[in-house]
């Protein structure tokens, strides 16, 4: 098969994920919702690197409101760098109390606490794609693969969630794109430290 470019995949995944509507899109959240738990349960993630979701990704207000643990939010810096800043799980991604946004309209959180990436134990990533060995197509400006560069000694876990429509046989590679360690579903979890290339 021909690798399509990242730009044109990127373009048919993200109206994929959007497309997803309804109820199939509510099931497909819960039914992520329940496997991220028993991943993160089962490998003792605590403090971990959330999202609040955008164009379509999965939301993951029920899982935070379960999550015992802390919370972090990725605030968008100058250079394509992220920080990670602290949230109530409880109230990280709602838009009641008008939240602080970023200039992509994404939700951030305003609290001044801070977390070096290295120090947490996890960081779930949206994907806009990904393939059965955990390789990664998010929104193209490098924002996830410069702040998993950085990664070192404790590396925390790399956890891809996307809805299974969002698979795809495999991906374009780059010598900069950094793989996951997990992605998670609706339909499965991928253990991709275990996949052979
Ligand atoms: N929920 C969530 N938070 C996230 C990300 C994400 O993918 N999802 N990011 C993951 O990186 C970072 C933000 N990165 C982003 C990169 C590109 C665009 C985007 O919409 N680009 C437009 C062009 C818009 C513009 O330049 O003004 C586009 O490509 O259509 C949005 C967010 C940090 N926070
Ligand atoms: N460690 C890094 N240092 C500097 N630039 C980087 C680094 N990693 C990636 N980049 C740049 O970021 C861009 C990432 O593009 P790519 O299409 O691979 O993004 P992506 O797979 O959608 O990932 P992301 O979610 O991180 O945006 C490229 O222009 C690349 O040169």
């Amino acid at each position: 098969m021909l690798k399509p470019e990242k730009a044109a995949l990127r373009k048919a995944l993200r109206s994929r994920r959007k497309a997803l509507g309804g109820f199939p899109r509510f099931q497909a959240t819960r039914r992520l919702e329940d496997r991220l738990e028993r991943l993160t349960r089962g490998l003792s993630i605590t403090s971990v690197a959330a999202y609040c979701a955008f164009d379509g990704e999965p939301e993951l207000d029920g899982w935070l409101k379960r999550h015992r643990g802390q919370i972090w939010l990725p605030r968008v810096l100058p250079d394509h760098r992220l920080a990670f800043h602290h949230a109530d799980p409880k109230s990280a991604c709602s838009r009641r109390r008008l939240p602080r946004t970023n200039r992509f309209g994404i939700i951030e959180s305003a609290d001044p606490r801070q977390r070096g990436l290295n120090s947490l134990d996890a960081l779930l990533i949206p994907l806009v794609g990904f393939d059965a060995h955990g390789n990664r197509l998010g929104m193209g400006a490098g924002f996830y693969d410069r702040a998993l560069a950085q990664r070192h000694g404790r590396r925390p876990l790399a956890i891809g969630v996307a809805f299974a429509c969002q698979e795809v046989d495999s991906l374009p590679v780059d010598p900069w794109d950094q793989p996951l360690d997990y992605v998670v579903t609706d339909t499965g979890v991928i253990d991709a430290r275990r996949s052979p290339d």
